[in-house]
């Protein structure tokens, strides 16, 4: 989708951004999508177009021989992202803390480079990066659609938010609570659009045309966008929302089907590097067995407990009758020898579980309802399957 102006709205007389009425009718009726633009904001949005266009148009795989990984440089990913790299035995050894390039001791031939995470994205279309750790919501607001770009791991378990349009709790809002009374507000003409704040001027739009809203006008800003319907500057905002907590301290609301995408961190790849650069495939495959062997771990526990039973049959079948019991693959029962009256005896066994973090008191309740003794938790590290699904999601992806 062209956020793209026709010619005359950039001599438009409008100056003042964002309080411009100053697109003429005619220009207006000639724009994509009838959605109107402020001249700054088609300004703004050319740019951001070219700079994504030829990123991905003229993306190449250049000479070099070193694989690249792009990391959040900063802001509230970055931690987190090197925690859970950590947590995968894949510590990232930065030599200082300034440096934007670092490595990764275990992954031999991959650099590692610290970039903002919407320069992350353009740079794995422009080829100058392979993979990346970044939120969705920068994946498809700068991705646009490209289709060079590979969702690797699409959970990673952090950063979760999203991204969602929200009007002020009162005035001529104050009735209103979904998407359709929003577009059905008969406030909203070509001549005094809807206006809205948001960072997203690519998602947003598109958005905006999906739920069929005519007449809306885009207003950017780098930060506190919850604050533009109060100064009078937008009638609503298309923001990231996590706690809920600035909306509501900015008198906010969320409205039904105003939702326009779920986000989480997430591993996303040039697909031209997957498919030309030598030793990425193995090295991806490896980042993904070993993300998912930690993300499977990290919701269980390992659950340890002795039962007495006649065999371990007859102990399987108690455990397997508790639904919160039956493990990954069923329990491990194994019997304890102890010694009685100088002669080996098996009174026990012990069974062997995993157990979702959340169902642990639950779990522990059944076991105990069916004779469970000494049940011992413990965290699990890792889950190494037999086939990672990812792997082979991937592999169908790039065709291979
Ligand atoms: N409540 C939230 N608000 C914003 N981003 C969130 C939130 N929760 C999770 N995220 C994720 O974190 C990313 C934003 O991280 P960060 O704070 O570094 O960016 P930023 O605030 O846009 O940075 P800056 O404002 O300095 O450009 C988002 O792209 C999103 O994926
Ligand atoms: O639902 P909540 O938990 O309240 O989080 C949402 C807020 O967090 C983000 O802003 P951020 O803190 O990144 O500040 P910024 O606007 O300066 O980027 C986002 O833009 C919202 O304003
Ligand atoms: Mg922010």
């Amino acid at each position: 989708m062209s956020l793209r102006a026709p010619p005359s709205s950039t001599s438009s007389s409008c100056s003042l951004f964002p309080l411009c009425p100053g697109l003429h009718s005619a220009s207006r009726a000639r724009l994509p999508l009838s959605v109107a633009f402020p001249t700054r904001i088609v300004r703004c949005s050319l740019l951001q177009d070219q700079v994504s266009v030829n990123g991905g148009a003229g993306s190449r795989v250049s000479d070099r021989n070193e694989l690249r990984l792009g990391l959040p440089s900063k802001g509230r990913m970055a931690d987190d992202t090197l925690d859970l790299l950590k947590d995968c035995q894949l510590s990232v050894r930065k030599v200082n803390p300034r440096q934007y390039v670092a490595d990764i001791p275990q992954l031999s031939n991959l650099e590692v480079w610290f970039q903002r995470p919407k320069d992350i994205v353009r740079k794995l279309l422009s080829g100058d990066l392979d993979l990346g750790i970044v939120g969705l919501d920068i994946v498809s607001e700068y991705g646009q659609g490209s289709e060079d770009l590979i969702l690797v791991h699409d959970s990673l378990n952090f950063g979760d938010c999203h991204l969602s349009i929200a009007i002020p709790k009162y005035g001529i809002f104050e009735n209103i609570n979904s998407m359709d009374e929003l577009a059905r507000m008969p406030q909203w003409t070509a001549e005094k659009p809807l206006r809205v704040a948001t960072g997203f001027t690519y998602l947003g739009p598109k958005f905006m045309r999906e739920k069929g809203l005519k007449h809306v006008v885009f207003s950017t800003a780098d930060g506190a966008l919850e604050a533009a319907p109060a100064m009078g500057i937008a009638d609503a905002i298309l923001d990231l929302v996590s706690s809920g907590t600035t909306l509501r301290e900015n008198n906010l609301k969320e409205i039904e089907g105003g939702v326009v995408l779920e986000s989480q961190a997430v591993l996303v790849a040039s697909k031209k590097s997957l498919v030309h650069r030598k030793g990425l495939l193995d090295t991806t495959h490896e980042i993904i067995e070993r993300l998912e062997a930690h993300l499977r771990a990290v919701g269980q526990f390992t659950v340890v407990a002795n039962m007495r039973g006649n065999s371990p049959d007859e102990v399987a079948e108690r455990v397997l009758s508790q639904p919160s019991l039956a493990g990954l693959q069923g329990p491990t029962v194994s019997p304890v020898f102890c010694k009685r009256d100088g002669e080996v005896v098996v009174d026990y066994y012990a069974i062997v579980i995993c157990v979702p973090k959340k169902e642990l008191y639950k779990s522990v309740q059944q076991l105990r309802a069916i004779g469970g003794s000494g049940v011992l938790v413990s965290p699990l590290t890792y889950i190494f399957d037999e086939e990672t699904p990812r792997w082979q999601e991937l592999l169908g992806k790039l065709g291979l």
